[in-house]
């Protein structure tokens, strides 16, 4: 094994971004980073080959900062995980829900269990990642202090779970991208569901992203998702993120492309990789 085939992640060990490697990668080591910036970069400068980027979660949403950065990176999507995401309330050992006065945790573990953080009247910090949040709690040895993270992450810095499931939704759920410097296509194979996500822009005319994406319509394509950015400083917005449910060697996608050419600029196909199994229990992808 190379010293580059590693997967960068952002976080610190018991991150759910460093569960999802272990996950779908069991026999590449998992490279640690300061930052989503710093993963992605890792990969840009060969010195990562892959990096596990989470994107959106069924309860918070979008991770914003990773939208910010997707317009700006030249790294391909190889691939998508869904990784089921169960919060534990952590906290030192002898320490009590009822003594906690602050809980620390990723801005988006923090929404996800916002509820119940309201409920318990506890003070929300933001931190850089879910298990840096509990090695925190666990150097200040303070039962009035709590992280939310995984059970991987207790289990490391030695914290209690005081309780598990502490997310607000049943089925929470995050959704990763697996990013490559090369793009790597699988071939197309019959059963198989497929996502290709683009990146385009239109000029600012009346029904400009509706002529660009007329095409996936006619040719009975279907778009699952849709994102929009602003571009050069300014608060208008002109490009456009899609993830569509097709393999990009399909002769639907070759005319819609087609189509997308005439009426949009700057094309970029990001991906065509796999759809993660669990899409198929509630999105029509065949
Ligand atoms: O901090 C972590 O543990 C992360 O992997 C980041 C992250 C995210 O940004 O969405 C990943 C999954 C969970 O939804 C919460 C946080």
């Amino acid at each position: 094994m190379s010293s580059t085939t590693v997967i960068a992640y952002q976080g610190h060990e018991g991150a759910y971004s460093h569960l999802a490697c272990r996950k779908v990668f069991p026999n590449i080591p998992a490279l640690a980073c300061g930052s989503f910036v710093e993963a992605m970069e890792k990969v840009e400068r060969g010195e990562a080959a892959l990096a596990m980027i989470p994107v959106e979660n069924s309860t918070a949403g979008r991770v914003e900062e990773i939208y910010r950065q997707m317009p700006k990176t030249s790294l391909h999507i190889i691939g998508e995980h869904f990784e089921p995401v169960n919060h534990c309330l952590l906290g030192v050992k002898g320490a009590s829900i009822g003594g906690l006065t602050t809980v620390g945790s990723h801005p988006q573990a923090l929404a996800q269990c916002d509820g119940h953080i309201k409920q318990l009247g506890l003070r929300a910090v933001a931190k850089l990642d879910t298990a840096g949040a509990a090695l925190e709690v666990s150097r200040l040895q303070d039962p009035s202090q709590a992280a939310i993270a995984s059970s991987l992450a207790a289990e490391l810095y030695g914290l209690e779970v005081l309780q598990e499931n502490f997310q607000d939704m049943t089925g929470n759920t995050t959704r990763f991208i697996i990013l490559a410097r090369d793009a790597k296509v699988p071939p197309l194979e019959e059963g198989k569901h497929y996502i290709t996500s683009i990146m385009f822009n239109v000029s600012h005319l009346p029904a400009s992203l509706y002529k660009a994406l007329g095409g996936f319509a006619t040719n009975g394509i279907n778009l699952i998702k849709l994102e929009s950015y602003m571009t050069g400083g300014t608060l208008q917005v002109s490009q456009f993120h899609i993830d569509i449910a097709s393999h990009q060697d399909t002769r639907a996608m070759q005319h819609a492309m087609e189509e997308l050419t005439f009426f949009a600029r700057n094309i970029r196909v990001l991906g065509t990789y796999e759809a993660h199994p669990v899409r198929r229990s509630y999105e029509l992808i065949d």
